[in-house]
């Protein structure tokens, strides 16, 4: 039985087997009495490990037997190995020859939180954004059989991620192509929240009914004997079937259902993968875990674990920083905007696609459970239902991370834009996010969206400014989104009174010279900080459509260089749309864009990425002054 520890070990534990295994070759040459020494050596430096980095912490404690069993029984890497989300994938890393490295995962330099092709062959595919992995092993699948190899293909799934649309959509072209695919479905009952919908009840249901499972197993047995028993227990079984046969879902779209099992009882795993692995055709493989298994305050609040941050130990604690000013997390300005402005209108509707917690929507689900939806992990049909319920003449607002709002933008446009219906896109963790790196960055959504007609889009500055915008962007009868950053503001305190701030209009912060900074959005602080360096005007744009057309008309007319300033990229960012405007207005002014390049951003701490990419205080001032050199040079010149 799995070890269970109540503490985070913060030195590491001995792991003598584990220490021997660089490759998952040397784990296929121990015999495979000590498969369970290595999964608890496993779980105890992955806690460990973990402790000393922070990171995604639940769910890999949850797959640990999982891992060890795929990567015994399949010749990874030539066998694919394909994981959803790659949240779960540190047990993973470790016996793929980064065991040592695990500590510095998600750090600056240091392992990718998620499976990356570029950082071993043993991550066959890049993830993060969930639900692709069966979409993605399944074409591993056909590229082998077109290349004539013999190698196994194997997705892990969470029950989370099998909720998504995309999950069925390869579900249902593997049953078509009738593939050499094992799909393993671990379903822990949990997304980040407690897993929602009648996928998650079906699951439920199915594990319910593994008493049924044993009692027809056991009943088949003993009635045999009495075929007019037998008889009644196979009329009660067809009954039965219906209600909870956990084949009937899977089955029926074409899948070879083998399930559900314990996916912690590594001799059961081992010896049903033995027998799967080399079956033909599409295979499902159910399997049930517990997120957090093996750290027993993980077990009991998997919510609460699904990511820890690193453990401080005690002695460092006492001398703890002294805290900042009353900053408050922008998603935590967000669920209080919610919460107040439900309760002076029934018609608002909040919706989430499975990120109540890490949008701040806690409170207000609580508050308010009827006008309260999270739809799994579903963000096309979270914007589509949006519009419906806008239909009916709800306010609804739709809670997203900008870089899921990317699975929706045919809903975003076909749906609500061009008709013009009244939803307001709470857009969290716009810009760079920081340790989860390039597949999490929100840092497009400016671009697609700014081109998208009926759409406004602001972007606060600070905590006030986001609150009154979200207010005033939710006011507005048509589309709408506020972006805004992960992490917390500069300790601008939230005024309790809600204003409708006028779409489209800038606030002018200091009358400068020669130099006018357009900030758009949270990097204010540090375009002010360069601007008492400079002399220079500063202007918090607030919206960046509609664009504030009257004073950047009067800003290039008055200064000799217009600065845009921007956490996003470069490329169809804010700064674009003023150079459109001034290129459509026949102004003619210098021009310098700040903001993200045209390259993905890797994971670190998003202050530090910021500053590297000279996008604070002494960043800004420093193109700027090149520029101002730049541009007395070409003058000099005539
Ligand atoms: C498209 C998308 N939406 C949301 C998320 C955020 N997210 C990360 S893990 C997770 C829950 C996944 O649940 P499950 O697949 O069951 O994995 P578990 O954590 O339970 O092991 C969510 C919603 C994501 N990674 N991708
Ligand atoms: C794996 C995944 O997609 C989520 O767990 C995500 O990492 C959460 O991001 P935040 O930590 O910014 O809420
Ligand atoms: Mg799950």
């Amino acid at each position: 039985m799995a070890k269970t520890f109540d503490e985070i070990p913060l030195s590491r534990p001995a792991t003598p087997l584990l220490d021997g295994i660089d490759r998952p070759e040397q784990l296929r040459a121990l015999p495979r009495e000590q498969l369970a020494q290595v999964v608890d050596e496993l779980r105890a430096y992955l806690l460990y490990a973990v402790g000393q980095s922070g990171g995604h912490f639940g769910a890999g404690l949850g797959v640990v037997e999982l891992t060890v069993a795929l990567h015994y029984l399949f010749d990874t890497p030539e066998d694919r190995l394909v994981w959803d989300v790659g949240h779960q994938t540190y047990p993973h890393k470790i016996l793929t020859g980064r065991r040592e490295a695990l500590p510095t995962i998600r750090q600056q330099g240091g392992l990718s939180g998620f499976p990356k092709r570029s950082e071993s062959e043993f991550d066959t595919f890049g993830v993060g954004h969930s639900s692709t992995s069966i979409s993605a092993a399944l074409g591993m699948a056909l590229g082998a059989e077109m290349a004539g190899k013999q190698r196994r293909t194997v997705a892990v799934i969470g029950d989370g991620a099998m909720t998504a649309g995309q999950a069925f959509e390869a579900l249902n072209h593997a049953a078509h192509t009738k593939s050499n695919l094992l799909v393993i479905l671990n379903d822990n009952n949990m997304s980040i929240s407690h897993n929602v919908g009648g996928l998650a009840n079906y699951f439920a249901r199915i594990w319910a009914s593994k008493t049924y499972i044993a009692l027809r197993e056991g009943g088949k047995r003993v009635l045999s004997a009495m075929p007019a028993a037998w008889d009644f227990l196979r009329r009660t079984e067809e009954s039965m079937k219906n209600m909870v046969s956990p084949d009937a879902l899977f089955e029926s779209i074409g899948f070879n259902y083998i399930g559900p099992m314990d996916g912690h009882d590594l001799d059961e795993l081992l010896t049903t993968l033995t027998n799967l692995r080399d079956l033909k055709g599409p295979q499902l493989l159910h399997i049930y875990t517990t997120k957090g298994k093996g750290f027993a305050p993980a077990e009991a609040d998997p919510i609460g674990y699904h990511a820890i941050n690193k453990i401080e130990p005690k002695k460092r604690l006492q001398q703890a920083i002294p805290k900042p000013g009353p900053q408050i997390k922008y998603q935590d300005v967000f669920g209080r905007f919610l919460c107040d402005a439900a309760a002076r209108d029934d018609r608002l509707v909040a919706i989430t696609p499975a990120m109540c917690e890490g949008s701040g929507m806690l409170e207000y689900s609580q508050q308010f459970p009827e006008r309260f939806h999270d739809v799994a992990i579903c963000e096309q049909h979270a914007l589509t239902l949006a519009a419906g319920l806008a239909c009916e003449g709800q306010k609804p607002v739709v809670a997203i991370y900008s870089t899921f709002l990317q699975r929706a933008y045919d809903q975003l446009i076909h749906d609500v834009a061009l008709q013009d219906l009244d939803v307001t896109l709470g857009i969290d963790r716009a810009g760079i996010v920081g340790e989860d790196g390039a597949t999490h960055g929100g840092v497009f959504d400016i671009g697609y969206l700014r081109c998208v007609p009926n759409m406004i889009i602001a972007a606060p500055a600070d905590e006030n400014e986001c609150r009154q915008l979200l207010y005033t962007a939710w006011q507005h009868p048509g589309p709408s989104a506020v972006r805004y950053p992960r992490g917390t503001g500069p300790g601008v305190p939230m005024v309790e009174q809600f204003t409708a701030l006028p779409i489209g209009k800038a606030r002018t912060l200091r009358d400068g010279r020669q130099v006018a900074i357009l900030s758009f959005g949270t990097l204010l602080p540090a375009a002010m900080a360069a601007a008492d360096a400079l002399g220079a005007t500063v202007v918090d744009m607030r919206w960046v459509k509609p664009l504030d057309e009257i004073l950047i008309r009067e800003l290039a007319t008055s200064h000799n260089l217009l600065v845009t300033l921007e956490d996003h990229q470069l490329m169809a960012g804010a700064g674009s749309a003023v150079s459109e405007y001034l290129a459509a207005s026949a102004i003619t002014v210098p021009v310098l864009h700040l903001g993200l390049p045209d390259t993905f951003i890797h994971h670190g701490k998003r202050e530090a990425l910021l500053a590297e990419l000279g996008l604070d205080a002494a960043g800004i001032e420093q193109s700027i002054r090149d520029r101002l050199r730049l541009l007395d040079v070409r003058a000099a010149r005539g």
